[in-house]
């Protein structure tokens, strides 16, 4: 198996997303859990990086800070060269499980939103939220309420807001998560037919290793809590995925070695 760990030089040089020397710690009525040690990894440009590791490991606690909602204990987070200390859904989109659509707001307006938020001249807020529901596919549902719509299209408009200010970086926390089966896979190819269109950098995190490896260029393996980087393993499937590939000896092989590692 081919592993880059977390390490090794190619690991470092040149990164949009850059983290260095992180550690967090959660003080609730006087006592302490350590919930991640020593991270430090990047991701270059347009990677499809996946994060896996056991419940409770700090998969979560560690894409917020990523995100800028979570100020670490200690360590720094980087995006284009810069440090990122509040969220700014410009240089950073995030995507949660639960699409957190306004229910009473079309899924045009839920695109606009953040741009709202911002004070953008309304005829502009309304062409990016409509290029970015076109991206996902969307366009002909704009003018639709929220629960006019299915929970992976939900999704999608979700991964659109997240779209809508161009951020070089796209953060999931397990955005399929509470999708049927069916759907989810669905969208995991959805998903990869937007990132390749969008050619944006992705951190997935998700609880499914099948989902990791069919969608990832690399997994970042954490340890049980404190949650540590285990490894890096290189997903050298070719692309476009198919689902065919599920079935593959080589699909088997990465999923048993990351297994392993997370059951150990
Ligand atoms: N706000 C908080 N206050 C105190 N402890 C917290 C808080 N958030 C998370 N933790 C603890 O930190 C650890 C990591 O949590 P986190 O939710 O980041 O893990 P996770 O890997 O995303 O979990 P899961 O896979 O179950 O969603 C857990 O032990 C959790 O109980």
């Amino acid at each position: 198996m081919s592993l880059v760990g977390p390490d090794h030089p190619a690991a470092d040089a040149g990164k949009t997303l850059e983290v260095r020397d992180l550690n967090h710690s959660y003080s609730v009525n006087g006592k302490t859990t350590q919930a991640l040690k020593d991270i430090a990894f990047g991701v270059s440009a347009g990677r499809f990086l996946s994060i896996v590791g056991p419940s409770g490991c700090g998969k979560s606690s560690l894409l917020m800070m990523l995100a800028g909602l979570l100020t670490p204990s200690e360590g720094t987070i980087a995006v284009g060269g810069r440090p990122l200390n509040r969220p700014d859904p410009t240089r950073v989109g995030v995507v949660f499980q639960d699409a957190s659509l306004f229910p009473w707001l079309t899924a045009r307006r839920n695109v606009e939103f953040p741009l709202f938020l911002r004070g953008v001249d309304k005829a502009v807020r309304r062409e990016k939220a409509e290029e970015a529901l076109a991206l996902v596919g969307l366009d002909r549902f704009a003018d639709s309420l929220p629960h006019e719509l299915s929970g992976g299209m939900k999704q999608r408009v979700s991964i659109a807001r997240g779209l809508v200010q161009d951020p070089p970086i796209l953060l999931m926390d397990e955005p399929f998560a509470a999708l049927d089966e069916q759907t989810r896979i669905t969208m995991g190819d959805e998903l990869l037919r937007i990132w390749e269109k969008a050619r944006k950098t992705i951190v997935f995190v998700t609880h499914g290793l099948s989902e990791a490896i069919y969608l990832s260029d690399e997994v970042l393996v954490l340890s049980g809590r404190p949650g540590r980087i285990l490894d890096r393993v290189v997903i050298d499937l070719p692309r476009p995925r198919s689902l065919d590939m599920m079935a593959q000896p080589r699909f088997a092989e990465l999923r048993e070695a990351i297994w392993h590692m997370i059951k150990v």
